[in-house]
């Protein structure tokens, strides 16, 4: 792969911690060589490369990490989408009404889906994706949930893949500590070689703490790394499983009380907020400004999945923690990227993978870039709702462009 040298950035958002506060540079140029950063300074200092981009005045981000969704599913709930518009609550059951649709869809169908769902998300910048399986729940089905996620990480469609047996306890179990005997036994063994996580959603509806807490430890015994879905529904206990678990991330984070926030605030478990879950359960927002003056590190992720969430635009998250979370455009945009690389522990300063760290623009990272179509990212706020993605490199290819569609 050859080099390529980017000009005409406006704004370049490295989300660099190296650079701290002095993160925003102007007059910038970057040079990519092959799937790396190789280059990041002042346009007049630039090295020259094989290939040149102008982005004509545009702002460059880093590439969005979604470290957050559910993709490998079939079937449509927008009729309990619609209820719940009309006053029904969320409930967890509405999952097995996924799992049923995926259960009878062929692996090459739900293939099809999940990169057009990718391609998506690559469109609106998302430069990075975790993925779940969970609609599955059986050992076949998760399986071949796993499976499937597994061979796309392997050509670069996804990044890394999160065992979710404890999604539900499906209709056919004949006990829920049953069914967590086999997502313990079985159902790991099986999936193991295809997965890096494993996630439980800990909330009355689905698994309590006791099974939650069995769940990941098996899991972690086997080597795998922790997040946990928690205190969407209320506080089920799943921030302090998380953090006792030293869990990479607990996603949700709707109802915390006073000591989840200082929990959160003295470990690494990251609070990963998901704003268009809040407003498609018309829950109440994640409370980010209270979890970032108290010091907890956070992450924003689109929850892509067809019960609570069925948006992968990141920007629009992004403008939500803005315009109605409260948090600055930094906070939001850094939340964003870094925040999504650290609940993956792919970080530029975390070292923990072997794969090139994301969610900034620094010499070493992966080359992903998110060009907005925009001179200042104060649009991503400003502007709402508009296509602002005008371009997006991923591992240094050009998966997106505005103005070739
Ligand atoms: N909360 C649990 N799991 C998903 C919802 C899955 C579904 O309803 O299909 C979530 O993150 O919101
Ligand atoms: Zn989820």
């Amino acid at each position: 792969m050859s080099s390529l040298l980017v000009t005409g950035i406006s704004e370049l958002w490295t989300v660099d911690p190296s650079r701290g506060p002095d993160g925003i540079l102007t007059d910038a140029a970057v040079v990519l060589d092959g799937e790396q950063v190789a280059w990041v300074g002042a346009r007049a200092d630039a090295p020259d490369a094989d290939d040149r981009l102008d982005v004509g005045g545009r702002a460059v981000l880093p590439g969005w990490v979604d470290s957050h969704t559910h993709l490998v599913f079939a079937g449509d709930r927008s009729s309990e989408f619609d209820a719940r518009m009309a006053g029904r609550p969320y409930a967890a059951g509405g999952i097995g009404v996924t799992v049923e649709a995926t259960r009878a869809t062929s692996e090459c169908t739900l293939t099809r889906l999940v990169v057009e769902r990718v391609r998506e998300a690559e469109a609106g910048g998302t430069t990075t994706l975790e993925t779940k399986t969970g609609y599955g729940l059986d050992v076949d089905g998760e399986v071949a949930a796993a499976r499937l996620a597994a061979g796309l990480v392997e050509t670069g469609v996804l990044d890394t893949v999160t065992f979710l047996g404890a999604h539900l306890v499906p209709a056919e179990a004949s006990s829920a500590d049953d069914y967590v005997d086999l997502v313990c036994g079985p159902m790991l063994e099986a999936v193991r070689p295809y997965v890096q996580w494993a996630d439980v959603f800990c909330e009355s509806g689905a698994f309590t703490v006791e099974q939650s807490r069995r769940v990941l430890q098996a899991c972690a015994a086997a080597g795998l790394g922790l997040r946990v879905h928690g205190n969407q529904l209320g506080e089920s206990g799943g921030v302090a499983l998380a953090v006792e678990l030293g869990a990479a991330s607990v996603d949700h984070c709707n109802h915390l009380s006073d000591n989840d926030v200082d929990a959160l605030a003295s470990s690494d478990t990251v609070a990963t907020l998901l704003p268009a879950c809040d407003l498609s359960t018309r829950a109440p927002l994640a409370p980010a400004r209270r979890l970032v003056d108290a010091g907890a590190t956070i992450a924003l992720a689109s929850n892509c999945n067809p019960g609570t969430s069925f948006t992968s635009s990141m920007a629009f998250c992004v403008a939500t923690a803005v315009l109605q979370q409260r948090l600055s455009l930094d906070e939001a945009i850094t939340a964003g990227t870094l925040g999504g690389a650290k609940a993956l522990r792919r970080d530029v300063e975390s070292g923990e993978s072997a794969a090139l760290p994301v969610g900034s623009i620094a010499v070493g990272a992966r080359a992903d870039l998110h060009v907005l179509d925009a001179p200042a990212a104060i649009h991503l706020a400003y502007r709402p709702g508009m296509p602002l993605s005008w371009a997006t490199i991923r591992r240094g290819r050009l998966v997106h462009h505005k103005e070739k569609h």
